[in-house]
């Protein structure tokens, strides 16, 4: 697996005040990789230091290759990113200010604006003033821009802020699409958790600057395959607290949930048998990723 982006013992520190407490992970070619996080945790001061808007304090950071202390324009010259809202002239079309940036960067071939237009599915409306488009064609504008340099790395800092629902999907679907077929890296920061879930591959957690977790998605949904379990069951006349003290059950209105491995429900079964507690019925809860989430951050 190709690294495209490495982090070394990265460290921030502004005014004398530690930000970022020393991170160190590898972004592999071709995935969709998220920075997870509560508000202030330090995913945006990460990604300004990655795409060298803002100088690292201690440490390095390599991409493709190449370090950005010892070889800035080499190593920041791979990225794309959408950091803050991207500049557009709202009176020109969307054609007209990809031209305007294709002429400062020089290199950039009309054929590549076509090319990066029809990615993002911005086609229809290309000639079209950016004023009338709406936020999600902006998005994907801005998007479109941070393409035409063939970057090997996308970065983009919460992505989806501010789209509706269909707009999130359609962002989604572009960056998937572009790290599956063009095998580009993607790094997505975001606080929502669901939204995470649907992109990522594999996502860094990041709590007061410090790197709490690594983990492949799946996984960290599904780790220890812990899941909640509903039993529904008649009257439990007076048995919840053996089944408080044996099973660490959370009693309901008709019933009670236990957090247990799969391969424990037939015993539960069995014990709830002998203890003449009637089942009318099992289900899961499986546990999102926002709990997984929550049971991370709260140690
Ligand atoms: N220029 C600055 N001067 C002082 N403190 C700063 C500066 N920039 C960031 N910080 C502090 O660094 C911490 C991390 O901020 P950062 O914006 O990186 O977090 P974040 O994870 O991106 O949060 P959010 O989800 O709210 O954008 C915060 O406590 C913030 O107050």
């Amino acid at each position: 697996m190709k690294t495209v982006l490495s982090l070394k013992n990265v460290k921030k520190s502004i005014k004398g005040k530690p930000i970022i407490k020393g991170l160190s992970f590898d972004v592999h070619e071709g995935e969709v990789f998220g920075f997870l996080g509560p508000n202030g945790a330090g995913k945006t001061t990460t990604i300004r230091m990655i795409v060298g808007l803002m100088k690292i304090s201690e440490g390095d950071i390599v991409i493709c290759g190449k370090s950005i202390a010892k070889d800035f324009a080499g190593a920041v010259g791979k990225i794309g990113a959408i950091v803050e809202n991207p500049e557009m002239y709202k009176f020109l079309t969307g054609y007209q200010n990809l031209l305007q940036y294709a002429r400062m960067h020089k290199g950039i071939q009309k054929e590549k604006i076509i090319e990066v237009v029809e990615l993002v599915g911005l086609s229809d409306k290309i000639h079209d003033k950016v004023h009338t488009y709406s936020l999600g064609m902006r998005q994907r504008l801005g998007l479109a821009q941070s393409l035409l340099h063939d970057p090997k790395l996308l970065i983009l800092d919460e992505p989806t802020n501010g789209l509706d629902p269909a707009g999130i999907r359609e962002i989604r679907g572009h960056l998937r699409k572009l790290a599956r077929e063009q095998g580009m890296s993607v790094i997505v920061s975001s606080h929502l958790l669901s939204e995470m879930e649907l992109m990522c591959d594999r996502i860094a957690i990041i709590q007061n600057g410090e790197l709490i977790d690594v983990q492949n998605i799946n996984d960290f949904v599904h780790q220890d395959k812990v899941s909640s379990y509903v039993f529904e069951t008649g009257n439990l006349g007076g048995k919840e607290q053996w089944l408080r003290d044996k099973w660490d059950a959370k009693i309901l209105d008709d019933g009670f949930s236990v957090d247990i491995a799969r391969e424990q429900v037939p015993v539960i079964l069995r014990s709830l048998i002998e203890y003449d507690i009637e089942i009318f019925g099992i289900g899961t809860a499986n546990k999102t990723l926002e709990e997984r989430f929550l049971e991370v951050t709260a140690n």
